[in-house]
């Protein structure tokens, strides 16, 4: 070998390390356990970053009615009444990153499956009432909305909340124009649908809820059960056999005796919207997965939420308990007083609208009465 041939065997292999000990120092490429001093500096700057973007339950701190870029795209150029296919959801993972769309309005024959209700007793899940549920669904047959409204390719729907301001609105035919008519509990609508509508696609409420009156149900509609304690099952079930009601004194009112529905028409509500409505988005107490003092949400969010999982745009109307109004009327169709609200002892009304508010204020949701 050549001594210049022997210097470059040398000289080769001493370049190549004086590299690597060059770079692992530019790399920090530090001793294990050791943070070092630039990535800690990064990890703080995200931490403060994240914890002033988001609020407690993640949403977005900054919220505005804005479409960002990259839905500005998708939805800019739609004209105005066009229903814009997955709307509600992109406006909702923009302001609520962690919104994960898929979640069945219904409990079907797999509803074992569904690994987030499993686990929590009525309201939050359906766990003990398996046995009930299966010979349910047996009978209702059906699990989803029906062909037509199943096809169908963008979905609006509404959901009418019961509330006072939705009197002398004559909003009753902006309301039929929604694919989807959402109601709730035993709001009527014959006397009433100037303001309210004619059209009731689901009907969704609970045995205390419940229309009693068999004359008041409206036809064409399903009547889709939300289930809050275990004997609620049991309720649907004599509902659905047209068993005659034995033992009612587990109810906290009076109840319906029968429910003028095919058990075709029948649809059990999944229950991971109570759950999600109550723990993620409005932030209630936890209380071990049991309900308790406070940590229900209204019937009315929990349909908003249901929506937002099933519906490509959501409106809502009659919404609103304003507590600086305590003697104006608390629904459209009675006259019992706004205050009547503060004896509940399982909401929590300011806390919900804090969550509702974001819904409007990021335009996820569109409020047709503005009472929220
Ligand atoms: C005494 C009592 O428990 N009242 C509850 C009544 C009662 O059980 C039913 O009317 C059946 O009689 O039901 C509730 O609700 P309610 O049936 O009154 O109304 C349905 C939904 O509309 C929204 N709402 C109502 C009135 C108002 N002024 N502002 C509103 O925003 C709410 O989202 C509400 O959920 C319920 O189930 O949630 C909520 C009420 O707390
Ligand atoms: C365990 C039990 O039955 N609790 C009852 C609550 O469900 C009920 O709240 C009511 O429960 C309903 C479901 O059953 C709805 O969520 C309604 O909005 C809410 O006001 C209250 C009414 O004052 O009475 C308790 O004894």
């Amino acid at each position: 070998m050549k001594p210049s041939h022997k210097l470059l065997f040398v000289l080769c292999p001493m370049l190549v390390l004086g590299f690597i000990y060059y770079s692992s120092g530019k790399l920090h490429l530090h001793i294990w356990g050791q943070k070092p001093q630039l990535e800690a500096d990064i990890a703080l700057t995200v931490g403060q970053i994240v914890g002033s973007v988001y609020d407690k339950q993640g949403f977005l701190l900054k919220l505005d009615g804005q479409l960002p870029a990259e839905l500005a795209y998708k939805y800019g150029n739609l004209s105005e009444g066009v229903c814009k296919p997955g709307y509600a959801a992109a406006k909702m993972t923009a302001i609520y990153p962690k919104f994960m769309k898929p979640a069945p309005m219904f409990l079907d024959r797999n509803f074992r499956r569904l690994a987030k209700v499993c686990n929590y007793l009525p309201p939050f899940g359906f766990k003990t009432q398996e046995r009930i549920i299966d010979r349910i669904l047996t009978a209702t047959k059906n699990y989803g909305l029906g062909e037509d409204l199943d096809s169908h390719g963008c979905k609006r729907c509404i959901i009418v909340g019961n509330g006072g301001i939705l009197a002398n609105k004559s909003l009753g035919s902006r309301i039929d124009d929604y694919n989807i008519v959402v109601r709730l509990n035993d709001a009527p609508v014959t006397g009433f649908s100037k303001d309210v509508g004619t059209k009731t696609t689901m009907r969704i409420t609970y045995p205390e809820g419940a229309i009693q009156k068999p004359e008041r149900y409206e036809k064409d509609s399903l009547f889709v059960f939300s289930a809050f304690k275990p004997l609620d099952f049991k309720w649907l079930r004599q509902m659905v056999f047209k068993e005659k009601l034995r033992g009612t004194q587990g109810f906290w009112k009076s109840v319906a005796h029968y429910v003028p529905r095919e058990p075709t028409e029948m649809r059990i509500l999944n229950p991971y919207f109570i759950q999600e409505a109550a723990f993620q988005f409005i932030g209630l107490p936890l209380n071990n997965g049991l309900m308790g003092k406070g940590n229900i949400p209204t019937l009315g969010t929990v349909a908003i939420t249901m929506a937002l999982h099933n519906c490509d745009e959501v409106a809502v109307a009659g919404f609103g308990y304003d507590m600086n109004m305590p003697h104006a009327p608390l629904h459209y169709y009675e006259t019992v007083k706004m205050s009547a609200i503060k004896e509940s002892w399982t909401h929590n009304i300011s806390k919900e609208k804090e969550f509702l508010r974001k819904l409007v204020k990021a335009n996820v949701i569109t409020d047709l009465t503005n009472g929220i």
